[in-house]
């Protein structure tokens, strides 16, 4: 972390596929234990920040900080390792292992092979995601929003500093979102770990985060608490595709 509380810090990050610009000049941070909601209509840059962040792509220009220092350019197995974690859109679990063992994956890795105090880590991201009970079912007999559920505690388990979390609540149904919710909200709360989530269900991300960030054909076109983002002007425009009245 910097002397500032930041703890991850993107300097003029740009990122272009041959002639199309993908990300322009982003400069973004996310302090400790802040929960950071990134928005921003379809292809508008969000997966693609989340991979110039986690080092599958390298920005084509600027800079990534993570704890003050700079990964930019970092081999992808190695962000794990500085203390970041991810989710993914299209869930990535381990269908053939129990609950458990896949928690214990991220465990594992995170505490640099240690199995016992693993085993513990595992043990808690379970149930810090409601997850205890369900800790021996193989992961191909659970429905989505346990995979989801799942998908963090792994990423808790690790002991990141930082998660980023791509679309949580992608083709759950509203009980299941609030019980998302709950779990984004305890992940901050009671691990102190900082958040940068992704996702399109806007009215969620206007209700937990402190501050929301926007994304429009690869540039920052608002940063800000929720309800500097509803009323700005671009953020309107960039959702409705016209000119605000
Ligand atoms: N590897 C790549 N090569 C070329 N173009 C790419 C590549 N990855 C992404 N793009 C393009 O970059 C733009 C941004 O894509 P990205 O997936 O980051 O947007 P997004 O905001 O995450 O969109 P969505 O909300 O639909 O997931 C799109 O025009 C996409 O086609």
């Amino acid at each position: 972390m910097q002397p500032d509380g930041t703890v991850l810090c993107l300097e003029a990050v740009t990122k272009r596929f041959g002639g199309l610009v993908v990300l322009d000049g982003i400069d973004l941070a996310v302090g400790r234990s802040e929960l950071v909601g990134l928005i921003g209509p379809n292809g508008a840059g969000k997966s693609t920040l989340f991979n110039v962040i986690t080092a599958i792509y390298a920005p084509t220009r600027g800079k990534v900080l993570f704890g003050g220092r700079d990964i930019t350019g970092a081999q992808p197995h190695h962000i794990c390792r500085f203390g970041i974690a991810r989710t993914f859109q299209l869930v990535r679990t381990f269908l053939t292992m129990t609950a458990f063992e896949n928690v214990m994956v991220g465990a594992v890795y995170g505490g640099g092979g240690r199995v016992r105090h693993a085993a513990e880590a595992a043990e808690q991201a379970l149930e810090l995601v409601g997850l205890a009970a369900k800790r021996n079912v193989t992961t191909a007999h659970m429905t989505l929003s346990d995979r989801r559920l799942l998908e963090i505690a792994r990423a808790v388990a690790s002991s990141p500093a930082l998660l980023l979390l791509d679309e949580p609540m992608a083709g759950l149904n509203p009980t299941e979102i609030r019980q998302m919710v709950e779990v984004i909200r305890r992940t901050r709360s009671e691990k102190g770990i900082s958040i940068l989530w992704v996702e399109h269900k806007v009215d969620a991300i206007m209700k937990v985060c402190s501050r929301v960030v926007v994304l429009d054909h690869g540039v920052k076109i608002a940063d800000g608490t929720p309800a500097e983002i509803v009323a700005n002007r671009k953020v309107i425009e960039a959702y409705l595709g016209e000119p605000a009245a």
